[in-house]
């Protein structure tokens, strides 16, 4: 390969700074070539209140992807929880490196705990996933909170609760982390009671598919189980047909029996966003090895879910 500069296509927002910031260096360490950032702009980081009518955080994705297909940069760092389940065929996920902390997390004031909420108490969060299970769980433990539907980056969330609009705020770990705010988190929510959107903690890195001097570089950044995980859990989400702002939850890990890995095992739930009806069933499998295991790892769950009356429980999905 040529040492001419990598063009990594990026947005502009912090949190998508320091994901392509993470790995443009580790890319660089595998191929030996220095990394160039480009910015792009999309209509959704200049108009941010059309976002909603236009499709959500799919249209950060999209315009990163037409900059790809017109050759305008070599690949292109996403949350793996943001990208749509269908894969363009001029596109390849080259690399999906070690997730990290999949966990959603709360920032309250006053260092709170979700478990110590006084009555009445306001939690901002615009998923319905977490908004089905935060209600789910105040049903089953006698808490009373509310929950609120709010918008914006992670800085504008976290910022409803410095300015006393909300009690708390509820966001993924991995980005709190990742933008350098991981001391604010005042809760970590456990999976048992909140489990995280599809692929949440994980990236993907994306290039052309034809590029397969690229693809075998970036293979190097993979991660098997992460990505055995992440296809397993987004195949669910494909076969429950929601989109990305469905209340669908789903996280799939590996059981050990001391340092063997034995099986994965995938969890998924779907439910009201009141919390009063929620769907939630585990299956689990070998270890897939291939993406067709993994793939078939999720439909089987969301066969099970189906089943079990997943669909009437997602009206409020999006496409
Ligand atoms: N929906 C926005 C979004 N997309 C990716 C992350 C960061 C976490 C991740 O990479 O999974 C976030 C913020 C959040 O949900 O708090």
């Amino acid at each position: 390969m040529s040492d001419k500069a990598l063009r990594l296509g990026t947005r502009r927002s912090k949190l998508a700074m320091a994901q392509s910031g993470q790995v443009a260096k580790a890319v660089s360490q595998v191929t030996g070539r220095p990394v160039e950032l480009v910015e792009i702009t999309t209509y959704g980081d200049v108009s941010r209140e059309h976002l909603a009518q236009i499709g959500g955080t799919g249209v950060f994705v999209a315009a990163l992807r037409e900059a790809l297909m017109r050759g305008e940069v070599d690949f292109a760092v996403h949350s793996l929880k943001d990208l749509p389940t269908a894969q363009p065929e001029e596109l390849a996920l080259a690399a999906i490196p070690a997730r990290e902390d999949p966990r959603d997390v709360m920032v309250a004031r006053d260092a709170l705990k979700l478990t110590d909420l006084p009555r009445g108490a306001r939690i901002g969060t615009g998923s319905p996933r977490r908004m089905a299970q935060l209600n789910a769980y105040a049903r089953a433990h006698g808490l009373d909170f509310e929950t609120v539907p709010i918008r914006g980056n992670v800085d504008t969330r976290i910022g409803y609760v410095h300015k006393g609009e909300l009690d708390a705020v509820v966001l993924a770990a991995a980005g709190m982390n990742r933008i350098g705010r991981g001391d604010e988190v005042t809760d970590f929510l456990s999976v048992d009671a909140v489990l995280p959107a599809p692929g949440q903690g994980a990236l993907a890195v994306e290039c052309a598919a034809d590029d397969a001097g690229l693809i075998a570089a970036l293979a190097e950044l993979d991660d098997p189980f992460t990505r055995a995980a992440v296809t397993a859990e987004r195949s669910l989400l494909a076969a429950l047909e929601a989109g990305c702002s469905a209340p669908v939850g789903a996280l799939a890990d590996l059981l050990a029996d001391g340092q063997i890995v034995k099986e994965m095992r995938l969890r998924g739930v779907v439910g009201t966003t009141d919390g009063a009806t929620l769907v939630q069933l585990s299956t689990t499998g070998p270890v897939p090895e291939t993406h067709e295991a993994a793939t078939a790892l999720g439909r089987e769950l969301a066969t099970e879910m189906l089943a079990q009356g997943a669909a009437g429980l997602m009206g409020e999905r999006a496409h």
